[in-house]
């Protein structure tokens, strides 16, 4: 059975990319087909696994803009049953070139519905934003992963992306789910950090992945090799966690 999963929370740098390639990553190890979707205009995926953006030829602009066939906008990564959809700037103009377009929000949904048979995960990497391009994603996914930093004001702006997904449930994708809240950058040496995993346990309760990924300077040097956590340093904190989040999100 495949799975499209929106990787998902509009607020920035909260851990969405380093999961997508890392989750992506990590699923591609264990031998499932796994393909990664950027649609953030910053194309942080692209090169985080190492696709140099001006090799690209078809990004997914053009699949959602031209009507290019996803698969000839699929490229392969250096992580074997990993291959992706890459994102160059091009995309900054599709939120609003969108706009004026018929079925401007399904138009990602029917895009992968011709590739999905192919692959057991389809992670969509999404902006920091709740404009169009996430609403694509949300519309074409069967549900959603959001990854939440254990920091101060984590919970801010979620009752506005748990709307935004509850329009969507509503009006475009009536199967969308939650598949998972992620805990992300965690430091244990901080009480902070602590209290935010009590709130958000709260607040989702079972949803929160028993995963908490941790701070891990790893994790963080690995995008500027073009590499996964699972291909730059295997033995890190950072490749055992994402591995085992694969693990969780697979055994869900
Ligand atoms: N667990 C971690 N440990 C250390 N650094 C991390 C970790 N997770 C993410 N980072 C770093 O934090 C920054 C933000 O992470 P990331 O790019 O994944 O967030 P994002 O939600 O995709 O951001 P944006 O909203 O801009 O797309 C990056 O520099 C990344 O390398
Ligand atoms: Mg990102």
């Amino acid at each position: 059975m495949s799975k499209i999963i929106a990787i998902t929370n509009q607020k920035g740098g909260v851990g969405k990319t380093t999961t997508s390639v890392n989750l992506g990553a990590s699923l591609a190890s264990l031998g499932k087909r796994v393909l990664l979707v950027d649609i953030d205009p910053q194309g942080n995926t692209t090169s985080g696994i190492g696709v140099n953006k001006a090799d690209v030829v078809y990004c997914i602009y053009d699949v959602l803009i031209n009507d290019i066939h996803p698969k000839d906008a699929t490229v392969e990564t250096n992580v074997e049953n990993l291959k992706i959809i890459p994102a160059t700037i091009q995309l900054a103009g599709a939120e609003i070139e969108l706009v004026p377009t018929i079925s401007r929000e399904v138009r990602l949904k029917k895009s992968l519905q011709l590739v999905k048979h192919l692959y057991d995960y389809i992670l969509i990497d999404c902006p920091p934003s709740l404009g169009l391009l996430t609403i694509n994603s949300l519309t074409a996914a069967d549900s959603v992963i959001i990854p939440i930093q254990c920091e101060y004001y984590a919970l801010e702006g979620l009752s506005q992306l748990l709307n935004t997904v509850r329009l969507v449930q509503k009006h475009l994708n009536t199967g969308l789910q939650i598949e998972g809240v992620l805990l992300t950058m965690f430091d244990a040496r901080t009480n902070l950090g602590i209290q935010v995993i009590e709130e958000v346990k709260k607040y989702f309760q079972q949803k929160v992945y028993q995963t908490i990924i941790p701070r891990n300077v790893r994790l963080s040097e690995a995008p500027s090799h073009g590499q996964s956590i699972i291909t730059y340093d295997p033995r890190s904190k950072g490749a055992e966690v994402y591995m085992e989040l694969a693990k969780e999100v697979i055994s869900l």
